[in-house]
C-alpha cells in the first residue's frame, strides 16, 4: 500500500482513486458541498429518499448525514443508510445541525446517534450540547468558541467510541484519547453558508480513502479546508468572491503544498 500517512498524501491517494460519497445533506448545502467534493477530487452523490438511500449506501465508499432542513421523510433515509453503512463496515459521518433547537432534531441525533457514527463533526454549540452541556447555540451558527467545547468533544468521542472533530477559529479532533488542533482558514469561512455543511461532506472523502485511519483522514480533511480557505481569502473581496475563489483554492493545492503548509499541533 502506498504511504498515506500525511494529508497530502491522503489528497493525493483521494483524486487517484476518487471515492464515491452518499451525502445526504440540507436544501442549502446540496450544491456547494457537491463541488467542494469535485474540486478537492472526490465525487459526491446526494442520494436521500428512504425507498433507495439504503441500496445506495451499499454502493458508495462512506456515507455523510446532515440534518440541516430535517423532514420524516428525509430522517427514514438517513437511517436506512446510515444502517446499511454501518453494517458494511463503511464510515459513516453525522453533521448534527442545530439539534438543541427543536425536539425534532433532538429526537433524530439520539436516534442516529444509536447507529454509531464513525466521526461526528459540527460546530462548537454542536458538540457542547452533544456532550450534555450548556451551549449557547439557538440556529445554525456557533455562539460557542471552540476551546470550550474540547472537553464535551473529549467526553461523546469516549461515549460514542467515534473521532469527533469541532470547528471553528482553530479546529480540534480527538478520538477521546488523542487530541490535535487544525490552525488556519479564513473568518470569510463562516460568513458562506454551508462551508461545515461541505467540510463534513469532505470528511467523508477522507474517510472513504483512508479507512485505516479515521483520525489521520478527519484532520486531512480540516487541513485541507485550513490552507484552501487561506489560499482563497487572498484577493477576495467578501463573502461572494471568497466563495468562488475556495473552490478555485481547493481544485489547486497539491499535495506538497498542503503538507507544507498544514497547521497541526497536539493538544
Ligand atoms: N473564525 C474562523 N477563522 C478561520 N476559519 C474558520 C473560522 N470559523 C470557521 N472556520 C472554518 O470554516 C469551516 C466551517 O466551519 P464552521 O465551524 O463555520 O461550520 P458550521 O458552523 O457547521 O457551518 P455551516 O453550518 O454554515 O455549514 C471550517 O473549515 C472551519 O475551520
Ligand atoms: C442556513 C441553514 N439552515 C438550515 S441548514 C443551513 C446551512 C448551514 O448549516
Ligand atoms: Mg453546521
Amino acid at each position: 500500500m502506498q504511504n498515506r500517512t500525511t494529508p497530502g498524501a491522503m489528497l493525493k491517494a483521494m483524486r487517484e482513486k476518487p471515492p464515491l460519497v452518499q451525502c445526504i445533506t440540507n436544501y442549502v448545502a446540496m450544491n456547494i458541498a457537491a463541488n467542494v467534493l469535485l474540486a478537492a477530487g472526490a465525487s459526491p452523490a446526494m442520494v436521500h429518499a428512504a425507498e433507495e438511500a439504503g441500496e445506495f449506501a451499499g454502493i458508495a465508499s462512506a456515507l455523510t448525514v446532515n440534518i440541516g432542513t430535517l423532514s420524516t421523510q428525509w430522517l427514514d433515509g438517513m437511517q436506512a443508510a446510515a444502517k446499511a453503512a454501518a453494517s458494511a463496515g463503511k464510515p459513516w459521518v453525522l453533521d448534527p445541525v442545530a439539534h438543541y433547537a427543536t425536539a425534532f432534531r433532538r429526537n433524530a441525533v439520539a436516534d442516529l446517534l444509536a447507529l454509531k457514527p464513525t466521526i461526528i463533526r459540527g460546530n462548537a454549540s454542536e458538540i457542547i450540547a452533544l456532550a450534555g452541556g450548556e451551549s449557547r447555540g439557538q440556529g445554525v451558527d456557533s455562539r460557542d468558541p471552540v476551546d470550550e467545547a474540547e472537553e464535551s468533544a473529549r467526553r461523546l468521542a469516549e461515549r460514542q467510541q467515534a473521532i469527533v472533530a469541532v470547528t471553528g477559529a482553530v479546529d480540534f479532533v480527538t478520538d477521546g484519547q488523542r487530541a490535535v488542533r487544525v490552525h488556519g482558514g479564513s473568518v470569510l469561512m463562516p460568513r458562506v453558508t454551508a462551508l461545515g455543511c461541505s467540510l463534513t461532506c469532505l470528511v467523508g472523502a477522507f474517510a472513504a480513502t483512508v479507512p485505516e485511519d479515521m483520525f489521520g483522514a478527519t484532520v486531512a480533511a480540516l487541513a485541507t479546508f485550513a490552507v484552501a480557505g487561506e489560499d482563497a481569502a487572498l484577493g477576495a473581496a467578501g463573502p461572494g468572491s471568497f466563495s468562488w475563489r475556495f473552490l478555485d483554492a481547493l481544485s489547486a493545492l497539491d499535495a506538497e503544498t498542503l503538507d507544507a503548509r498544514a497547521r497541526i499541533s497536539a493538544a
